[in-house]
């Protein structure tokens, strides 16, 4: 079975300069102490919003004590408004940050959406990528052949997918990107919302791809602006508010409560 936990996960970006050093040491001696109290005892405290500052150093509590459960058969859609932290938690979740304060268990086989363009290699052309890509992820030769006919037939580039991808547009690299990131079939999927990049036509040939994919894993952890998407595609929503939950529940309800809150601003 599949499943995510965080218990009292907390993420704070670092930055190099005075007593950065120090002060995440103390974030970590004092993690269960609440930083919702103006001061605590180590001096560290609240500046506004997610930013924290202890003497001379700032920096931002990007994720803030989150607690949750995720279980197989769960899509998960994050909302929330920009900076509340929800690609820092995909992030999290992807292994790409780490962070001793709190815990992060993940049960189950990770794949993640986050950029279309990661892991092409500019000078190879489209097709040599996917079969690199391929034998990365360990296909054999006929599987290998079944990807590049299958991205092939997605991205429509025609004899581009024999050049170099240095010479495609932006959104040329991201069809082949899309195909590529969208083939294997992980049991926990993260997805970032650039998905939607792209031109009309392969925006609804990536949803239907994805729509696909999604069916396929055991948990789904997305984020988006597009309300319509969350609600067609996840079970439960997180309202996430200056690296916290500040709402956990099923989608309909919570996207609800997200917009009567937006009408009122
Ligand atoms: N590389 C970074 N270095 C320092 N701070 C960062 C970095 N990336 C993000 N932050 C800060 O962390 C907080 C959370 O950012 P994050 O990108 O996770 O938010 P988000 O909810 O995904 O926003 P958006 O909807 O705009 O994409 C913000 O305050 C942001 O300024």
């Amino acid at each position: 079975m599949a499943s995510i936990r965080l218990s009292d996960y907390s993420l704070v970006y670092p930055m190099f300069h005075g007593s950065a050093r120090s002060f995440k040491k103390s974030l970590v001696r004092g993690v269960r102490q609440s930083l919702s109290a103006s001061q605590r005892s180590d001096g560290v405290q609240r500046v506004g919003g997610n930013i924290v500052s202890q003497a001379d150093t700032t920096m931002v509590l990007a994720l803030d004590s989150l607690t949750l459960s995720i279980g197989s058969g769960e899509r998960i859609g994050l909302i929330g408004h920009n900076g509340a932290g929800k690609s820092t938690l995909l992030r999290a979740l992807a292994g790409i940050y780490e962070s001793p304060l709190g815990t992060l268990a993940i049960d189950g086989e990770i794949h993640a959406l986050l950029d279309p363009q990661s892991g092409m290699n500019p000078d190879l052309t489209g097709r040599e990528n996917i079969r690199q890509y391929g034998q990365m992820i360990g296909l054999d030769r006929k599987a290998i052949a079944r990807l590049e006919q299958d991205v092939e037939a997605f991205a429509e580039l025609g004899a581009f997918l024999d050049l170099p991808v240095r010479l495609y547009s932006s959104g040329m690299a991201i069809r082949v990107g899309f195909g590529l990131a969208t083939a294997p079939r992980p049991e926990i999927l993260l997805m970032d919302e650039w998905f939607m990049a792209g031109d009309h036509h392969f925006q609804d040939k990536a949803r239907e791809r994805l729509t696909r994919l999604i069916e396929h894993v055991r948990i789904l952890v997305m984020t988006s602006h597009s309300l319509p998407i969350l609600r067609s595609w996840c079970t439960r929503i997180v309202w996430m508010k200056s690296g916290r939950i500040h709402q956990d529940g099923p989608a309909d309800a919570i996207i609800d409560a997200y917009e009567a809150e937006q009408g009122q601003a």
